[in-house]
C-alpha cells in the first residue's frame, strides 16, 4: 500500500480554481525592470500579489504601521533601512503559513532592502535584490571578506545538526567542508544515477502502477517525500529506509526532526532554549527522542562501515604484502623504488619503515568502494582525522539537506508541468527521443534530457526550497546602496523574492523553463546569472550536492512521466506554507494514467 499523509483529502470544486493558466513563452530580458507583476502559477489566488512596487519606495507607506513598526522606528531612527510596515495579520500570516508571500508584499511597499519588525528592538534586514545578496552570500566564511554567520538557522537546528558542517562556521566548517566534498565526484554520482536514482524511481513508478490502474488519487507529494528519503539514505548510509512501502519509527523520527526544526524557526516561545524547560514539554521531548534514534542509527551504521573496512584493509594488505607485487613501480621496479603502503592504525604492520611516508596519495574516486559506493564508506575510506560524533553530524547535515529539498523541488515541478500542458508535452517528447523504449536513462543520457532540466531550473526559481536564506553580521557592513548593517543584525536573504521580482525576471510569475536561454547553453546558476538565480545559495556556503540534487530529480522525473500522465484532482486546494521548504498544506492529489504505448511490454518486463 501506498503511504499517505495526514492531509486533507481533495475536495469537489472546478479546476479553474486550482490555479490559473500562465502566460505564454517571451525570452527574458533580464535588465529591462517591469513593474506589475503578470499572471501567476500560483496554487491559490492571492490579491496582496497583484500590487505593483511603490513608485517612491521605502518608507511611503507608514499611514498605519504596528506597534512593532512603530516601536522599531523609535528605536532604529539612526538607521538609513526603511522598515516595513507589519500589521499584525501580517505577522500572523508569518506564524501560521507562507512567509514569502508576506515578504513580498512588504518589498512591494518597501524596496528590495527593508526592516522587518520582530520585537520591539529587534529585526530582520530582509535583503531582496541579487547585488546585495551577492554581497552577503560571497561575505560568509570568506578568509578574505569574513563578515556573516550563519545565526539564527544554527541556532534552531543545532539540537538535529550537533557540529555538522552545513550550520558550522569558521575553521570548524572550512575543515569539514573540504573533506566531505570530494565524496561527492563524478564517479560516485555516475554510480548515484545507475545504482540509485534509476532503480529507486523505478521502484516508486512500479508502486504508483496500482493507483494509475485502479483510479485512486495519490498525494504526489508524499511520494516525492519518501522517494528521496529512499534516495538520500542509500546514498549517505548505504541505508535503506524503504519508506515507499514501510514505516518505521526511524522513519517517524526523521520527520518529527524536520518539523522540529521548521517550527522553532518561527517559535514565538523559544522553550526550546532551555532543555531543562523543554523537557516538561511534549513536543519537545518527542522531538529529543526522536533525534536519539537517529543518532543511535547513525552511529550503528558508522560503526559497521568501519569494521568491514578495517576488515577489508587488513585483508588486502595482507594479500598484497604476501604477492609483493602492488608495491612494484612498471617504470622503475628497482628495490630502491618499491614502496609498501603508509602503516595505518588497522592495519598489521609487517614492514619496517626508515623513511618519512609519503601523503596519503590518491584522488577522491579511490576511495570509492564498488559494493559500497555511499557517503560513508567513502569518508571511512579516507581515514580522515575525524571523531565519531563529528562524522555522524555531518553525515546527518547531508541526509537532511538533501531529503525535503529535493522531496519538495520535485512536487512542484511536477505540479507546474500539469499546469502547464504544451510544456509537459515538449518534457515527454523529450524523454521519450532520449530513452527510446528503456525506463530509466543512463549518465550519457542525462545530458540529453535539457528540457527536462530547464523544468526543474524553472520550477526551483518560482519555488525555491528553502525560500529564504538566514545570516547574522558579525562585523559592522555596509550593503550596494549604502544601506548600513549594525553587527548582530540578522540577515534574511529572500531568495524568493529575488526570483519573483518583475525588477529581475521578465514575466517573472510565469513557468518558462525556455527563459535561460538555448538548451545546449549552460545550466543557470548563481554565477552565469549574476545572482539573479540562487536556488543553491552561492558564494563559500553554497550548496555542496546541487549536482546530486539535479540529477537526482532530473532522472526521478523522467521515469515517471516515461510511464504515466498525470491529472489534478479536480477541485482540490493545493495551499502553501512554508518550513525549511515550500510545501503544500493540503497535499498534491493527482491521478495517473499508464503511458502504455510509449513504453514497450519489454522494457516493462526487464524493469
Ligand atoms: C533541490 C535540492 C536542494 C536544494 C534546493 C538545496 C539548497 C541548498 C541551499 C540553498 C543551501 C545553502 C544554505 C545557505 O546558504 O544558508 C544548501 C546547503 C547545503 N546542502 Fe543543499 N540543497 C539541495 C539538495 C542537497 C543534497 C541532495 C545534498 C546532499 C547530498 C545537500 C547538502 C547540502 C549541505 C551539506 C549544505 C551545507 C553546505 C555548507 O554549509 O557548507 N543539498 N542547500
Amino acid at each position: 500500500m501506498l503511504q499517505f499523509t495526514k492531509q486533507q483529502k481533495p475536495a469537489g470544486a472546478s479546476r479553474q480554481q486550482l490555479g490559473r493558466r500562465v502566460a505564454p513563452c517571451r525570452p527574458v530580458k533580464p535588465s529591462a525592470p517591469v513593474r506589475t507583476p503578470v499572471v501567476r502559477a500560483e496554487p491559490e489566488d492571492d490579491q496582496s500579489f497583484g500590487k505593483s512596487i511603490d513608485a517612491k519606495g521605502a518608507g511611503s507607506s507608514f499611514t498605519s504601521p504596528g506597534w512593532l513598526t512603530q516601536l522599531n522606528l523609535l528605536w532604529g531612527g539612526k538607521s538609513n533601512v526603511p522598515v516595513a510596515n507589519a500589521q499584525p495579520d501580517d505577522i500572523k500570516e508569518l506564524l501560521g503559513g507562507a512567509l514569502f508571500k508576506a515578504l513580498f508584499k512588504w518589498m512591494q511597499e518597501s524596496g528590495p532592502v527593508y526592516l522587518l519588525p520582530t520585537g520591539p528592538v529587534s529585526s530582520f534586514l530582509v535583503i531582496s535584490d541579487p547585488a546585495a545578496a551577492k554581497h552577503v552570500l560571497r561575505g560568509t566564511d570568506n578568509p578574505t571578506r569574513n563578515v556573516y554567520e550563519k545565526g539564527l538557522v544554527a541556532e534552531v537546528a543545532t539540537f538535529l545538526f550537533g557540529k555538522g558542517f552545513a550550520i558550522a562556521g569558521g575553521e570548524n566548517w572550512r575543515v569539514r567542508r573540504k573533506a566531505v566534498g570530494p565524496s561527492l565526484h563524478r564517479s560516485y554520482l555516475e554510480a548515484m544515477v545507475n545504482r540509485v536514482f534509476g532503480p529507486s524511481a523505478l521502484f516508486a513508478a512500479d508502486k504508483l502502477r496500482e493507483s494509475a490502474r485502479s483510479g485512486a488519487p495519490v498525494n504526489m507529494e508524499a511520494i516525492f517525500s519518501q522517494l528521496t528519503l529512499d534516495i538520500i539514505g542509500k546514498s549517505v548510509f548505504n541505508y535503506d529506509f524503504n519508506s515507499l512501502t514501510t514505516d518505521s519509527p526511524l522513519i517517524q523520527a526523521v520527520y518529527t526532526a524536520l518539523k522540529e526544526t521548521e517550527q522553532r524557526a518561527t517559535d514565538l516561545l523559544p522553550i526550546w532554549k532551555y532543555p531543562a524547560l523543554a523537557w516538561f514539554v511534549p513536543r519537545q521531548r518527542k522531538a529529543y527522542e526522536a533525534v536519539e534514534l537517529i543518532r543511535q542509527t547513525t552511529n550503528d551504521l558508522i560503526r559497521k562501515c568501519k569494521e568491514m573496512v578495517d576488515e577489508e584493509e587488513v585483508r588486502a594488505a595482507s594479500a598484497a604484502v604476501e604477492s609483493g607485487q602492488e608495491y612494484m613501480n612498471e617504470a622503475d621496479p628497482s628495490i630502491l623504488r618499491f614502496s609498501p603502503p603508509p602503516c595505518r592504525d588497522a592495519l598489521p604492520c609487517r614492514n619496517t619503515h626508515a623513511l618519512p611516508l609519503p601523503p596519503f596519495p590518491s584522488p577522491p574516486q579511490e576511495y570509492m568502494n564498488e559494493a559500497d559506493p555511499s557517503i560513508l564508506r567513502f569518508l571511512i575510506a579516507a581515514r580522515e582525522e575525524v571523531d565519531s560524533t563529528q562524522l555522524r553530524d555531518d553525515l546527518l547535515s547531508m541526509l537532511v539537506a538533501g531529503h525535503e529539498t529535493t522531496g519538495s523541488a520535485l512536487t512542484w515541478t511536477l505540479y507546474l508541468l500539469v499546469q502547464n500542458p504544451d510544456k509537459m508535452a515538449k518534457a515527454v517528447a523529450e524523454v521519450d527521443a532520449v530513452l527510446g523504449d528503456r525506463l530509466t536513462p543512463t549518465m550519457a543520457d542525462y545530458g540529453q534530457l535539457r528540457y527536462v532540466m530547464r523544468c526543474v531550473n524553472e520550477s526551483m526559481r518560482l519555488y525555491p526550497h528553502p525560500p529564504v536564506l538566514l545570516r547574522r553580521a558579525m562585523v559592522e557592513d555596509e550593503l550596494p546602496g549604502g544601506f548600513k548593517v549594525g553587527v548582530g543584525q540578522d540577515v534574511m536573504i529572500s531568495v524568493y523574492n529575488i526570483h519573483h521580482s518583475p525588477a529581475v525576471w521578465e514575466d517573472a510569475e510565469a513557468f518558462i523553463p525556455e527563459r535561460f536561454g538555448p538548451l545546449d547553453g549552460p545550466v543557470p546558476n548563481e554565477q552565469n546569472t549574476d545572482f539573479k538565480y540562487i536556488p543553491f545559495s552561492g558564494g563559500p556556503r553554497k550548496c555542496v550536492g546541487d549536482q546530486f540534487a539535479l540529477m537526482e530529480a532530473v532522472v526521478a522525473l523522467t521515469v515517471l512521466i516515461k510511464q504515466f500522465d498525470f491529472e489534478l484532482v479536480q477541485g482540490h486546494k493545493i495551499g502553501m506554507t512554508t518550513g525549511a521548504t515550500i510545501h503544500t498544506t493540503n497535499g498534491l492529489y493527482m491521478t495517473l494514467k499508464e503511458r502504455k504505448p510509449a513504453v514497450a511490454p519489454a522494457a516493462l518486463a526487464a524493469a
